[in-house]
C-alpha cells in the first residue's frame, strides 16, 4: 500500500522527519515524497537526509499526492491550510497538530472530507512511536487503512471513537515521552546523589524503562501485579513507593495529564475560533 503511493508533507520539522524516515524505511522511494517548508534550513536538512524534493510554499504539484501530512505547529496551522487550499486535490489529509479539531481542519480546507487527525509521539524517530487516530464518520475504509499504514511505519497505532478523544491521546502518549524523560532525569539525579556517575545513572534508568515497558507490553497480567511482584514486604521498593505515595505522586501525575488534555481542548477553541 505505502510503496504504491505518493506523499507530501506541509512542515518539515521533528514529526515530519520521523514520518518521512519511517516511510523511506518501509520502501517508499524518495521520488514519491515531497515536502513544503518556508525555512531553508529545514528544506536543506530534508533533502540531505532523505533526498526528497522540497519547496518553500504550496504549489500545483501537491495535487498529485495521494497523502498530504500537515505537520506544522498549531499556531501556524490555519495559515498553512489557507496557503494549501488552492493546491489541494483529492488527497487524504492527515494532521498531526495538537489541539486542531477535525471540523476546523476540514473547514479551513474548504470542506475537504478525506481528513484524519493523528497524534504520534517522538519515539517515532526510533521507529517505536505510538499514534492515536481519529476520522470523521464516513471516512472510507481505504483512507483508514492508509492512515494506519503511515502511522505504523514509525511504530504502532490505535483508532479512537471521536476527534475529542485525541486530546486524551495527546495527554497520555503524545506528551508522554516528556514525562518519561522527566522521570529518567530524576532517576539520574538520584543516582549521582547516591554516588554513581551520571552515565551509570542514565544507563540504569533507561534500561529499567525499556525492560519494564517491554515486560508490561508482553505480560497478560495487570500492571499492578507486576508492580507488586517487585515490592517485597518491608523492602526497598516498598520504602520508595511509600515515599511516592506520601508525596501524592500518583494523583499529581493524573492531574498533570488532565492539565495536558485541558490544554489540548483549549488550543482547539483558541485556534479553531479563527
Ligand atoms: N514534537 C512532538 O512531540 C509532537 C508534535 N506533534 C505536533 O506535530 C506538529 C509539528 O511539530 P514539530 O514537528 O515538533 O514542530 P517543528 O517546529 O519541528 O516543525 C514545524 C515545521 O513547520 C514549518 N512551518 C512553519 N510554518 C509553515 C507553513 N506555513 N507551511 C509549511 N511549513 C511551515 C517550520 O519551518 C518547521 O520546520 C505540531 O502541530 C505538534 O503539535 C504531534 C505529536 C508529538
Ligand atoms: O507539547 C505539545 O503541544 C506537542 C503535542 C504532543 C507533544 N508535543
Amino acid at each position: 500500500m505505502l510503496t504504491q503511493s505518493t506523499f507530501a508533507f506541509i512542515g518539515g520539522g521533528n514529526m515530519a522527519t520521523a514520518l518521512i524516515g519511517g516511510l523511506r524505511k518501509r520502501g517508499v522511494p524518495a521520488s514519491a515524497i515531497q515536502a513544503v517548508d518556508p525555512f531553508a534550513d529545514a528544506r536543506q536538512r530534508l533533502s540531505a537526509d532523505f533526498g526528497i524534493a522540497t519547496a518553500d510554499a504550496p504549489h500545483a504539484g501537491l495535487r498529485a499526492a495521494d497523502v498530504l501530512v500537515l505537520a506544522v505547529k498549531p499556531q501556524q496551522f490555519r495559515e498553512a491550510c489557507a496557503a494549501l487550499a488552492p493546491h489541494l486535490g483529492d488527497s487524504l489529509v492527515i494532521s498531526v497538530a495538537a489541539g486542531i479539531r477535525l471540523t476546523d481542519l476540514s473547514r479551513w480546507l474548504n470542506g475537504h472530507s478525506r481528513v484524519v487527525r493523528a497524534m504520534p509521539n517522538t519515539p517515532a524517530l526510533a521507529g517505536m512511536g505510538m499514534t492515536g487516530l481519529a476520522g470523521p464518520t464516513g471516512l472510507p475504509a481505504a483512507d483508514r487503512d492508509m492512515a494506519s499504514a503511515v502511522a505504523n511505519a514509525v511504530g504502532k497505532s490505535l483508532w479512537v471513537a471521536d476527534d475529542a478523544q485525541i486530546d486524551a491521546v495527546t495527554a497520555i502518549s503524545g506528551s508522554g515521552p516528556a514525562y518519561v524523560f522527566y522521570f529518567i532525569e530524576a532517576m539520574q539525579r538520584a543516582a549521582t546523589e547516591l554516588g554513581l556517575s551520571a552515565e551509570q545513572g542514565r544507563a540504569l534508568a533507561v534500561e529499567t524503562f525499556v525492560g519494564a515497558a517491554t515486560l508490561a507490553g508482553e505480560s497478560p497480567e495487570a500492571v499492578s501485579t507486576l508492580r507488586e511482584r517487585v515490592t517485597s514486604k518491608g523492602g526497598t521498593t516498598y520504602a520508595a513507593l511509600t515515599a511516592m505515595a506520601d508525596a501524592g505522586m500518583g494523583d499529581a501525575f493524573v492531574r498533570a495529564m488532565q492539565a495536558a488534555a485541558a490544554r489540548g481542548r483549549e488550543m482547539g477553541e483558541e485556534f479553531g475560533r479563527q
